[in-house]
């Protein structure tokens, strides 16, 4: 069976095409810039040349398109033709309560996901128009949908509720959710795995710090506390995302700046975090090459980016009464030697000892980075969502073909 997976977000589109026969990568790629006046498709086929192109893509049906007529083109592509394609799995970042595993998309999950656009307003919307472009193109093919919010759903009332009216929960289910949750839940797998350990008798904090980042604490194998809340705003600070801040200072803004709640929100998701600390970039790899060209700006970012990482893990340890094993993942978290090294320096109280050559070491695969006398294992561990996403896609889409022929 061939499964594409679809990672789409508010301006980019991710995909992967697999054969599940050995789950192996048969081309991957992304478009990004939707909607702007030139965006950037780049298709990386496992067995020919990337090819990279500028061309105008406005909106999430045209890219779908264009990702289809890569993967069957005669020159850049990897299947004859569309029919090969058996299946198509969505990464949806809000499930809400009502998603705890993933589904087959029919039209009740459809309104489902169109429910929590106000939770997800960077991401849901831009899942949606995902899954109606394939309808638009695929239209006989199955879709199943892997929700963020999913693997936190093991978390208690004491971390998921907010010290608010409990009426907000009960009318409207303001909690915490969580997210990137199929990251989390595969690189606490794969840490337990490497270590040859039950993941049942640990306890891991797993640090997804990528343009969107959060901490999750692990025991056992189950979420129990993470960083982001009701949407995927709360927490560490990102790339252009504010993270934990007073509440208090939404209503005195919109006060004092004469803004309205879209423009505040705008403010707290899209100009906030590294970008606005640095006024250089929201790219982890622009700041500390700023850093380290001596831009003072830059160097705040980034203290105040990695001091945030830092407190979030401290909680975590309180709220586990221990740490066995410290995991970083994601874009700056698998990449960044900096953040790492800065992230792990103030926690030798937690038996935290990164070994530094380990630590710069440069490779894809998952690995230990601390010293042999840490009695916290720290390790980096590559995330892989798109293969979580074909695998639960692949085993739903059995599931149902086996219903289907007892109802025969
Ligand atoms: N070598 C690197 N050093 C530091 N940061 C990096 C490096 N490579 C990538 N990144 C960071 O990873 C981020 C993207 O991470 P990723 O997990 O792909 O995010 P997302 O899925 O949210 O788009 C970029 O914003 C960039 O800052
Ligand atoms: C939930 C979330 O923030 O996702 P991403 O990191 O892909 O933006
Ligand atoms: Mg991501």
């Amino acid at each position: 069976m061939r499964i594409l997976v679809i990672n789409a977000g508010s301006s980019s589109l991710k995909y992967q095409l697999f054969d599940m026969t050995n789950e192996s990568v048969l081309a991957s790629g992304r478009v990004e810039r939707i909607g702007m006046d030139s965006s950037i498709v780049t298709h990386e086929p496992t067995d020919k040349p990337e090819v990279k192109d500028v061309s105008e893509i406005l909106d999430h049906v045209t890219a779908v398109k264009r990702v289809i007529d890569l993967l069957v083109h005669p020159e850049h592509g990897v299947i004859r033709s569309m029919d090969e394609i058996d299946a198509v799995g969505h990464r949806v970042v809000h499930g809400g309560e009502t998603f705890k595993e993933s589904v087959l998309v029919d039209q009740d999950v459809k309104l489902e996901i169109r429910n929590l656009f106000d939770l997800a307003p960077l991401h849901n919307p831009a899942h949606m128009m995902g899954i109606n472009a394939v309808d638009t193109n695929l239209p006989e093919v199955p879709q199943a949908v892997v929700f963020d919010t999913a693997f936190h759903q093991s978390m208690p009332p004491v971390a998921y509720l907010y010290p608010i009216p409990m009426v907000l929960y009960r009318r409207h289910k303001i909690r915490r959710y969580g997210f990137h949750g199929t990251s989390h839940n595969y690189v606490s797998q794969q840490a337990a795995e490497l270590l040859g350990k039950p993941l049942e008798e640990l306890k891991m904090v797993t640090c997804h710090i990528g343009n969107g980042a959060s901490c999750t604490a692990i025991m056992g194998g189950k979420s129990v506390d993470t960083s982001m809340g009701l949407t995927p705003l709360e927490g560490l600070m990102m790339g252009t995302r504010s993270g934990d801040l007073d509440p208090a200072i939404v209503p005195f803004t919109m006060n004092k700046e004469d803004l309205t709640l879209s423009e505040v929100n705008s403010m707290l998701n899209k100009h906030s975090g590294l970008m606005a600390i640095s006024g250089i970039s929201s790219d982890m790899r622009e700041i500390v090459d700023s850093m380290e060209e001596g831009d003072r700006n830059a160097k705040l970012a980034f203290d105040m980016y990695t001091y945030r990482v830092r407190k979030y893990i401290g909680s975590y340890v309180a709220a586990m009464d221990g740490l066995d094993v410290l995991v970083f993942t994601a874009g700056v978290g698998e990449n960044s030697v900096q953040l790492r090294d800065a992230v792990c320096s103030g926690l030798s109280y937690f038996g935290v000892k990164l070994d530094p050559e380990l630590n710069k070491q440069r490779s894809k695969q998952a690995r230990i980075i601390s010293a042999p006398d840490s009695r916290t294992k720290v390790m980096v561990v590559p995330t892989n969502e798109e293969l979580i996403i074909a695998r639960d896609t692949y085993r739903l889409v059995l599931e149902q073909e086996k219903q289907e022929n007892y109802e025969i």
